[in-house]
């Protein structure tokens, strides 16, 4: 397989795999990309080293059944993409794996540990963290103290260290290092002093996934992390999102942006009516008709991967606006 690279505008490469059946960042033949290889691209296909195994879970609102799911597993060290239709149940899906909504029935498993029925801080301290717009409050608040409050939420913290003064002292001084180091690693430093609410709406979309990386995830969850995004940050976005896969970490994304979806998910996990309709390979997933019927039905004029925004041309007229906001 040869591979694409390509870089951004802040120095994060997008790799794009020519071959969407033999995925990048590949540790060994179980884990992470090189474990799906060759999978059988159905639903509810069992994964080599599952992460997260969701059985059973339903979701109904009044007489409207929002979320189906039989069986689902995420491949761990791997970039999986939630995709489906508006109002296909994705947002709800979510909202049930982190706790912030109960379902009727069901249960999943994070690492081996049951989640059904924690609250969403427990869900987030074993390591499974999503991202969230930045609410007004945070708006309000300097790119660094959303950084700083972030680290709150982190697993580490607890009642003894934050009643002594020299410990908290210190605690201080790592939690400002550390979202320093990450705020960099996103070209957000140069912002640190500024209000979260006058960032740009792609340096919005780094800083949650700044935020989230302050509580040292296993997984990280992404809800449209695309939308609203200038189309230059998106490049830089995508290197971002695989820089996390290739270290390691495991990422669950929502996103409609299909390009986005495209050239970087080792896998898509295609949601139809509350309903897991296809499960594969990038490439092979957006030509299942079951995916093409579901999309076809709800809205005809999804583009399901345009590559214009990978012109380097499109580009370099795009990212010289970027920079100049
Ligand atoms: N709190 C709620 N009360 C009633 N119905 C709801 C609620 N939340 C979601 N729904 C309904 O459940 C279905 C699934 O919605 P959901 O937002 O999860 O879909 P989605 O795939 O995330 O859509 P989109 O891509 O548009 O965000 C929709 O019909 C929606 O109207």
């Amino acid at each position: 397989m040869a591979d694409d690279t390509q870089p951004t505008t802040d120095g994060a490469t997008v790799t794009r795999p020519t071959d969407a059946s033999a995925p990048t960042g590949t540790q060994n033949s179980t884990t992470g990309p090189a474990g799906l290889v060759g999978l059988e691209p159905t639903p509810g296909v069992a994964k080599p080293d599952s992460l997260m195994v969701v059985d059973d879970v339903l979701r109904k609102f009044g007489g409207m059944t929002a979320v189906d799911v039989k069986h689902l597993e995420v491949q761990r060290g791997a970039i999986t993409a939630l995709i489906g239709p508006n109002g296909a149940g994705k947002t709800t899906f979510f909202n049930l794996l982190t706790g912030f909504d109960v379902p009727d029935n069901g249960h999943w498993k994070f690492d081996g540990q049951p989640l059904a029925g924690k609250s969403a801080a427990r869900v987030a301290r074993t390591g499974a963290v999503r991202t969230f717009q930045l609410t007004k409050a945070l708006s309000r608040l300097t790119v660094l103290d959303n950084m700083r409050l972030a680290a709150t939420q982190h697993p580490g913290e607890n009642l003894f260290t934050s009643l002594f003064q020299p410990l908290w002292k210190k605690r201080e001084a790592e939690v400002t290092e550390k979202a320093l180091e990450i705020l960099g690693r996103f070209k957000l430093d140069t912002k640190k002093d500024d209000f979260a609410g006058s960032l740009s709406g792609g340096q919005r979309k780094l800083l949650e996934m700044a935020r989230a990386l302050m509580t040292d995830p296993t997984m990280i969850m992404l809800d449209e992390p695309m939308a609203g995004v200038n189309p230059a940050l998106v490049q830089s976005l995508l290197g971002h999102v695989q820089a996390l896969r290739d270290e390691g970490m495991t990422v669950l994304f929502v996103e409609h942006d299909m390009h986005a979806v495209r050239h970087i998910s080792d896998w898509v996990v295609v949601m139809a009516e509350g309903r897991i309709v296809a499960e594969g390979p990038p490439e092979g997933v957006m030509k299942d008709q079951a995916v093409v019927d579901a999309y076809l039905g709800a809205h005809h004029d999804t583009d399901l991967g345009d590559d214009a925004l990978l012109d380097p041309e499109v580009l370099k007229r795009l990212e010289a606006e970027e920079e100049k906001r």
